[in-house]
């Protein structure tokens, strides 16, 4: 099912519209507050906003200007909430046959495609239990069988790992990726909100970025990830990001930072923004003398241990150092420092 959605919120400052083909999941990501959970809703038909339009597989559900609503229920859409949300009286059958059964089924039925849910997701031991007996990961699980029951041509999930152990979710991801993969195989459709890069990679086709209401980048989530054209997508990538306008070899940052860079870069003008890997970022107490390379002096903002190597964030870009240059260069906030990277290391791009 494609998905066409137009929408304004003027009151939270929401003003986008996105597009999903057909069979593909699209993730969303972007700072807290920056509208997605208000895109789900509007989806979900839980908000009515004030201006919208909405087309699913090109029927149209919602439109303001012509005063067309379809209630949630009709909608075909299907939601997995961060919270399991499960029935506390109904066992985890009467649980995920609940969609079925209220969309008209027989009970017989109901259950039979609950059973089947359940068995597809590896937890039919779980059928007679009451969610108070569960663990977070069977939970989790039991509630995206009954969001899968109805069988939604469209199924929304927001940061559905987000309140589970970190144990757990590798499997969940596991599963929630199969289940994507032969929903994409059926032309059904789905919209992930995450903070998590490797669901991004691993569970959306394509990623829209979210900032301040409004879509700042959107495209295979291979591509916007490792070409970032936005601080959230590098960030979250792991990347280094400086925004600036395009020069001939490189691009200048409007604080005055020159970046040298190599391969194509933009037409000499144009905005764009350098993007380099934190582990090609070097950091040395005094500029290196005669140096080629890309030599910016910065201030030690943070450092950030992980394991044998560190984050050390400044107020230019981050570097990953090992802890044992952060113990012999004193690195600590406040401190000042020359960051070099070589022009090589350093990719640009148009916007
Ligand atoms: N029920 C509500 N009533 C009014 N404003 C709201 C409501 N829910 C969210 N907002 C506002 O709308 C804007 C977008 O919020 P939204 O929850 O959609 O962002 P988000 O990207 O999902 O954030 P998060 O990652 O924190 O969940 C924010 O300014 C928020 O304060």
């Amino acid at each position: 099912m494609s998905i066409a959605l137009r929408l304004q919120v003027p009151e939270r400052d929401v003003d986008l519209a996105l597009d999903v083909a057909a069979g593909s999941t699209l993730g969303l990501v972007g700072p807290n507050g920056a509208g997605k959970s208000t895109v789900l809703a509007a989806l979900a038909g839980t908000l009515r906003p004030p201006h919208a339009r909405l087309e699913v597989d090109g029927h149209v559900l919602v439109d303001t200007a012509t005063g067309r609503w379809t209630p949630p229920y009709a909608r075909g859409v299907g939601l997995l909430a961060q919270e399991p949300l499960l029935f506390p009286h109904l066992d985890v059958v009467a649980n995920v046959a609940f969609g079925p059964r209220s969309r008209g089924a027989s009970r017989a039925e109901a259950e039979r495609i609950a059973h089947d849910r359940l068995t597809e997701l590896g937890c039919t031991d779980l059928a007679d239990r009451r969610p108070g007996t569960l663990s977070g990961g069977q939970a989790a699980r039991v509630a995206l069988a009954r969001a899968l029951a109805p069988d939604p041509g469209v199924l929304l999930l927001d940061e559905p790992m987000a309140a589970l152990d970190a144990a757990v979710v590798p499997q969940l991801r596991t599963i929630l990726a199969q289940v994507l993969r032969r929903r994409r195989d059926a032309g059904r459709t789905a919209v992930l909100v995450t903070h998590d890069v490797l669901d991004a990679l691993l569970l959306t086709d394509t990623l829209a970025v979210v900032e301040h209401g409004r879509v700042v980048d959107v495209g295979p989530t291979q591509r916007v990830l490792e070409q970032p054209r936005s601080v959230f997508a590098a960030e979250l990538a792991g990347l280094n990001l400086l925004r600036g306008t395009a020069t001939s070899p490189g691009l200048h940052t409007p604080e005055g930072l020159v970046v040298h860079a190599s391969g194509s870069t933009p037409p000499a003008g144009a905005p764009a923004v350098a993007v380099l890997d934190p582990a090609a970022v070097a950091v040395h107490l005094e500029a290196p003398a005669g140096s080629p390379r890309n030599v910016w002096p910065a201030t030690v903002t943070a450092v950030e241990p992980r394991g044998r190597r560190a984050l050390v964030r400044t107020d230019v870009v981050s570097a990953d150092v090992t802890v044992d240059a952060v113990a012999d260069l004193l690195l600590e906030p406040g401190r000042r420092v020359h960051l070099v990277v070589k022009a090589s290391e350093v990719q640009v791009h148009g916007l």
